[in-house]
């Protein structure tokens, strides 16, 4: 990036980050001690991770120390300020005077938003990735089901005249991305309650079955990516009133809503 600022003799005014993980926002720190004028942009969720990118791996951990797995680069960003923070609602941004246009697009994160630029291509960050990532990874790393949805469609409602996928390259429509996108959600929801039709199920046990499932790799960050998406499945089917979460002997454990309760 910066090569190119250099080549062209761009003079970097702004950054704007959909969201808080590193691979979008891990460019900052470098940005700013280079050009300490530049002003960098995020909603006010993603601004507490920018600032403090240890919470990555601590929310990840439930709120305790870290295991050391996940205290890398690819989770845990160089830290950097957030000089403007901005509202969570779809708005016009002007920078430089050029008009830009904030859209939510909740579900990957909780405060990632999309930027219209102002000759309408719409940069989507991690709402909809790219078919190399849908072949890639068997579940994708959504953390609000319902919202992602959601954004999903409101994609689709968006007048623009290209987007550009942070995993995926520009393109003209989504339709058919997004038809994938919604299939491969109700295949992953299906199979987790597939897997408590009959018998409750520990957390650990569908976390084991997901990534057997979908071919996830063993190892601890995957094993931490996938629990996170297999909580924001459950707190979907709770929230629809399709399971309900009981302790059993010292076991979280994952019950069909229509079970009978033994005595
Ligand atoms: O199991 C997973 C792992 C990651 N993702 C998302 O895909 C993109 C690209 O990840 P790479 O590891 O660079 O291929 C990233 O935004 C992850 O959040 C996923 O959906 N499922």
């Amino acid at each position: 990036m910066d090569k190119i600022i250099l080549e062209n003799d761009y003079q970097p005014t702004a950054i704007i980050n959909t969201h808080s993980h590193a691979d979008h926002c891990g460019g900052n720190h470098f940005f700013q001690k280079k050009y300490p004028d530049i002003q960098i942009y995020a909603t006010r969720f993603e601004t507490h991770f920018i600032e403090d990118p240890f919470l990555e791996p601590l929310c990840f951990c439930l709120g305790a120390l870290p295991f050391q797995e996940l205290r890398n680069k690819f989770l845990e960003a160089k830290p950097s300020k957030v000089t403007n923070v901005l509202k969570y609602e779809d708005h016009t941004l002007d920078i430089g005077g050029q008009s830009f246009t904030v859209v939510t697009l909740p579900g990957h994160t909780q405060g990632m938003i999309g930027i219209i630029s102002p000759d309408q291509v719409l940069y989507v960050g991690d709402a909809i990735f790219g078919e190399e990532t849908l072949e890639k990874h068997g579940i994708l790393f959504y953390t609000d089901i319902a919202k992602t949805k959601d954004s999903l469609e409101k994609l689709e409602r968006l007048n623009v005249n290209s987007y550009v996928l942070y995993h995926g390259g520009e393109r003209l429509s989504l339709s058919e991305l997004i038809e994938e996108h919604l299939k491969m959600i109700e295949k992953t929801k299906d199979f987790i309650l597939e897997q408590i039709a009959e018998h409750s199920t520990s957390l650990d046990f569908l976390v084991q079955q997901v990534m057997s499932q979908f071919n996830i790799a063993n190892n601890v960050i995957q094993h931490t990516l996938t629990s996170a998406v297999v909580r924001s499945y459950i707190t979907e089917l709770q929230q629809s009133g399709q399971v309900i979460l009981v302790v059993d002997n010292g076991l979280l454990q994952i019950r069909h809503s229509s079970q009978t309760i033994e005595p």
